[in-house]
């Protein structure tokens, strides 16, 4: 944890993140399938909705919300999805999803094989829609605090549409927010696509 951090921040966080880390394991596999399936749908229906072209997702941690469903659709539908490439210095790569086998990278999470592309090749996407532990109504964001996704919101136009990633019970009523918190604009979960009042632009 930085300087930025507050120490009653940071214990927040951290039992926060050791919460929804229980409650996404205890998950049956039956309850997988089907928010899978159902956050597809609503990652499809936000992305046609905004005509983006060009996003970003992630390939999924163990027990992070499934949008393999939305992948598979964005290679038929022509949209470019980039996949984030953890690099060693905690700054992220990305690479374009395609049909080819993918590789294990850093911290065991499955990566795209093809050409790797610059952190600012986000700057492309139309609509990001990034991994999350937790986020709250006012758009703070939790991540699992090694501050990757942090670094690169922070470089993009604010005027890009940012949503996380989530099961619907990860939609918080308050988190801490510390300055180089960037807010998100709004969550996607299995049961539907929430937008956050406006705090960014
Ligand atoms: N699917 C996905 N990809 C992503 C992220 C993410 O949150 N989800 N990231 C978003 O920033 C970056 C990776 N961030 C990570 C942050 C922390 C840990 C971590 O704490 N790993 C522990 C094991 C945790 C556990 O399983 O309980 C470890 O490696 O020991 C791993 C990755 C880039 N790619
Ligand atoms: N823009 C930034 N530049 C440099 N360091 C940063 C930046 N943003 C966050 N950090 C550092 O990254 C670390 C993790 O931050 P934090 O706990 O907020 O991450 P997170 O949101 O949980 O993770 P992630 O963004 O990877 O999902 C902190 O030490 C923080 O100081």
């Amino acid at each position: 944890m930085g300087a930025a951090t507050s120490a009653a921040s940071g214990e927040r966080k951290r039992e926060v993140r050791a919460t929804v880390r229980a409650r996404r394991a205890a998950r049956s596999p039956e309850r997988r399938e089907r928010d899978a399936a159902e956050l597809s749908h609503h990652l499809i229906e936000l992305v046609r909705a905004a005509g983006a072209r060009t996003v970003t997702c992630y390939l999924p941690m163990a027990d992070e919300p499934d949008p393999s469903g939305f992948l598979d659709w964005a290679l038929g539908a022509g949209v470019d999805v980039l996949l984030p490439v953890s690099l060693p210095d905690r700054g992220l790569a990305w690479a374009r999803h395609s049909v080819a086998p993918q590789v294990v990278g850093r911290h065991g999470i499955r990566e795209p094989a093809g050409p790797r592309l610059p952190g600012s090749a986000a700057r492309d996407a139309e609509l990001l829609l990034v991994p999350a532990c937790a986020v709250d109504v006012t758009g703070t964001r939790l991540g699992w605090g090694l501050g990757y996704y942090d670094r690169v919101l922070a470089t993009l136009d604010p005027r890009v549409p940012v949503f996380a990633v989530v099961f619907a019970e990860d939609v918080l009523d308050r988190l801490p927010r510390d300055p180089h918190d960037v807010p998100v604009d709004g969550a996607v979960t299995p049961a539907g696509t929430r937008r956050f009042p406006d705090q960014r632009h």
